[in-house]
């Protein structure tokens, strides 16, 4: 199972690194890769084995961030329905993407940055996405709210990208143009 000191943190080159595509069908390893990922967000999110392993909570996190450069993310969350997204993208691609942004008032923080960086992550508000399952079956979708931010961070880190990398330097919470934001 993957535990917190398998998360590279900033400073590790992976994370500024483009990862690489996979190629179909994925090696009994890259299956397990996607599967573990997975397995990961939903042990942070059980209150019992987050304590007993002592692991953030998640609700996305990228192969790069357990050092595997390969373009792979899980996420596992509840939408704004309540109803359980749960996959593992491989190869993932956002095909279009709404003009309106959105952010979180709370800012972002990741798995990989053990500091608190302030400020507004400008992300689209609703994107529709592409990725290949772990089978290799074809996947589109359309996400918005916090899915959707979540997708956006997670392919950042596909993309060597980190959250505060959108932050606005000379005024963090400045108005994201054109954004409802999210509370
Ligand atoms: C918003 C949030 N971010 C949590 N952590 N950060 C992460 O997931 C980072 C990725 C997220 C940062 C912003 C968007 C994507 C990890 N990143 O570094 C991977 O690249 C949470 F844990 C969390 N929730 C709310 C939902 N809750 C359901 C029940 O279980 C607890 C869970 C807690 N919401
Ligand atoms: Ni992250």
């Amino acid at each position: 199972m993957i535990l917190m000191d398998n998360v590279i943190r900033e400073g590790h080159p992976t994370l500024r690194t483009r990862a690489k595509e996979l190629t179909f069908p994925l090696s009994p390893e890259d299956k397990k890769l996607g599967q573990d990922l997975l397995e990961f967000l939903i042990n942070s999110q059980d209150p019992v084995l987050s304590e007993k392993y002592n692991l953030r909570s998640g609700i996305g996190i990228a192969a790069p961030q357990i050092n595997e450069s390969k373009r792979m993310f899980a996420l596992h969350l509840p939408d704004d329905n309540d109803n359980q997204i749960s996959f593992v993208a491989v190869n993932p691609k956002i095909v279009s993407h709404s003009v309106e942004n959105t952010y979180l008032t709370n800012g972002e923080g990741c798995l990989s940055v053990d500091r608190n960086v302030a400020g507004y992550v400008p992300r689209h508000a609703r994107i529709t996405v592409k990725f290949h399952t772990l089978d290799g079956e074809e996947k589109k979708m359309r996400l918005k709210g916090i899915p959707a931010i979540a997708f956006q961070h997670e392919l950042d880190h596909l993309n060597g990208v980190m959250f505060y990398d959108h932050i606005n330097e000379s005024n963090p919470f400045a108005d994201v143009p054109n954004s409802q934001p999210i509370e």
